[in-house]
């Protein structure tokens, strides 16, 4: 694990935000959401990457910088661009083994900046994962690696999906759904559900939180006739937590704990594994939903989505969650700023 040394940032300065995959549609949302700065109240940010891949797919206006303390005095006119990568030709919808390189490499820099304070946060676009791990990158996905950036480890890192209507956090991440019930213990359901707390007061300003633990089997187990994961795993990692004193309600049904009554209930709803967790939220908030990274030292938000190669190059993306994105990444450093811990 790298050092976890970081500076804060000024309050002054921009967000990092990484393009992603160049031929996804992280490019395309991005310089949308430029476009529509003013209008949705977004903070100064500048893109980092290579700058072909705006150039395939849009035809405003882009400022080079060199650094990012010139990207304020750009961002009013044109798209501050800190130039990283050579991502060589790129066709949208088409990925390449030098365009993951520069992904890879964009977010890598982003990281670093917002690590240096340089940067007030980093908002990154769509990575092709399959792609990305072609070109030795070895983590599940952006969470895990930024965290270890940060010094802080995978268990203590929570993908939170948030949205208007939802929040989600799923325990277990990017593993095959086979591995789920061993993976699955209560130090990591702990562990997960105390970040999000902490998670939920420093960055969204929510003083009490009241989480909702989702079972892992049909009806909760149905008191161990369906599976044993609530009695043995789940119960006891909640209880445990209640007795600290937390406000968590679970082991419950995951059919029945997301229509909207139930959703009044509770802050954020931990679930065991990805789909149990992201098809809720993307069935709600498909175009605003937001991943936000918890438990780092520094601002990691990104659109819920991915680099959806099949519109990529046909101007057809909506900027909406890459829009929300950037509004949550600002909410959250005004929260930071306002939270004493
Ligand atoms: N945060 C990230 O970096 C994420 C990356 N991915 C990666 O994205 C790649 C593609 O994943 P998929 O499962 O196909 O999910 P996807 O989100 O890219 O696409 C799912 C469907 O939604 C549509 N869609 C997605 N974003 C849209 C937008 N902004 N506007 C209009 N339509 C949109 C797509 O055209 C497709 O029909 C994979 O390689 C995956 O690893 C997936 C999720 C998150
Ligand atoms: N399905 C969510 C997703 O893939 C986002 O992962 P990450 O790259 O933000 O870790």
């Amino acid at each position: 694990m790298r050092s976890s040394n970081i500076t804060e940032p000024s309050p002054l300065a921009p967000f990092a935000v990484s393009l992603g995959d160049p031929a996804g549609i992280g490019p395309e949302i991005v310089a949308k959401s430029w476009v529509m700065r003013d209008a949705r109240g977004l903070p100064p940010f500048f893109a980092v990457g290579d700058v072909a891949a705006l150039r395939a797919v849009w035809l405003g206006p882009i400022a080079m910088i060199s650094a990012p303390e010139e990207a304020a005095a750009a961002f009013g006119s044109a798209l501050p661009c800190l130039q990283v990568g050579q991502a060589g030709e790129i066709v949208p919808g088409a990925p390449s083994v030098e365009g993951a390189r520069t992904a890879f490499e964009s977010l890598e820099a982003s990281v670093g900046l917002a690590r240096s304070g340089s940067a007030a946060g980093i908002v990154t676009a769509p990575v092709g994962k399959e792609q990305l791990y072609g070109v030795g990158f070895t983590h599940p996905g952006q969470t895990e690696f930024v965290a270890e950036r940060c010094g802080v480890s995978p268990h203590n890192a929570v993908m939170m999906l948030a949205g208007p209507s939802l929040k989600v956090v799923p325990v277990t991440i990017h593993i095959p759904l086979s591995e789920v019930p061993m993976a699955l213990t209560i130090d990591l359901i702990r562990a997960r559900a105390i970040t999000t707390v902490k998670g939920l007061q420093r960055n969204f300003g929510i003083p009490r939180p009241r989480l909702a633990v989702a079972g892992l089997n049909p009806h909760a187990g149905e008191g161990g006739a369906l599976g044993r994961e609530e009695i043995d795993i789940i119960r006891p990692a909640v209880e445990s937590l209640r007795e600290e004193g937390y406000d968590i309600v679970g082991p419950l049904a995951a059919d029945g704990m997301f229509h909207a009554r139930a959703r009044e209930a509770y802050d954020a709803a931990l679930c065991m594994y990805h789909d149990q967790a992201l098809i809720p939220i993307k069935t709600l908030n498909f175009d605003d939903g937001v991943n936000i990274t918890l438990g780092l030292p520094i601002i990691r938000t990104s659109p819920d989505h991915g680099t959806a190669f099949g519109i990529a190059g046909t101007d057809s993306a909506n900027p909406g969650a890459m829009i929300a994105a950037l509004r949550m990444a600002a909410d959250a450093a005004r929260a930071r700023a306002a939270y004493v811990g």
